[in-house]
């Protein structure tokens, strides 16, 4: 029998990483001389991935828009030694993780962060072995709200029905885009209200997205016989 997939973005969804990414920027900005942005203010910029990041922060402060690629790359090195120091899975993650590993689903990743620090945080936080495929913002051509993710994890991991879990107007439109049921987490970063969202079912903590996950697959109508 096909093994059903279930595909998690991951900041503001597995992880709570907005505490890095704002330190990170800080430590940007203040290397350039600029003031340390609100953590609301980073927290709302997280989603589309670093580089759209980036071009949030330069459009709020005084950094020069043709220094882009080096704030980037300055972004990268230090966020990639640090993201773990303040980031952890939120409660009932790895329980989660366990239960549906045990119930025999195929579990992936798919992230706008880019694939570098993924697999990186992945490990710190001991979460790699959960994961039969990663995708990260600069994995294929296109990212987030692109389903291109959604469709090659679905394709490598067997072809069985999926459902895609996370936290942001993103991850609605990508789930919307590639045809699969979205499992909304109530608690991540999400910059819009939920009620512009198309979403299948909501949760709160993570012990509840066993049974909506199964209600999820049993409403998903069965694949024609031949
Ligand atoms: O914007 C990012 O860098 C990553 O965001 P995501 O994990 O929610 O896709």
């Amino acid at each position: 029998m096909t093994r059903p997939i279930l595909i998690f973005d991951l900041d503001g969804t597995l992880i709570d990483s907005a505490p890095d990414i704002h330190a990170a920027c800080a430590r940007l900005l203040e290397g350039e001389g600029e003031q340390p942005l609100a953590f609301e203010v980073i927290r709302s910029f997280i989603g589309n991935g670093v580089p759209v990041l980036i071009d949030r922060i330069i459009a709020a402060t005084a950094l020069d828009p043709a220094r882009k690629d080096r704030y980037l790359a300055a972004f990268l090195e230090d966020y990639g030694a640090h993201a773990t120091d303040l980031t952890f899975p939120y409660p009932g993650v790895i329980e989660a993780l366990d239960a549906f590993r045990k119930d025999g689903f195929s579990l992936a990743v798919c992230t706008n962060k880019p694939e570098a620090p993924t697999l990186a945080i992945l490990s710190a936080l001991q979460l790699e072995g959960y994961f039969e495929g990663v995708v990260g913002g600069d994995t294929l051509a296109d990212r987030k709200p692109d389903p291109a993710g959604l469709i090659h994890l679905r394709q490598r991991l067997g072809h069985g029905p999926v459902v895609f879990v996370g936290d942001s107007e993103v991850d609605a439109e990508t789930a919307l885009r590639a045809g699969v049921p979205f499992a909304l987490f109530s608690q991540g970063y999400c910059k819009v209200p939920f009620s512009d969202l198309t979403f299948a079912g909501q949760f709160q903590h993570f012990a509840d997205l066993r049974p909506l996950v199964f209600k999820l697959l049993a409403e998903m109508p069965v694949p024609a016989r031949g």
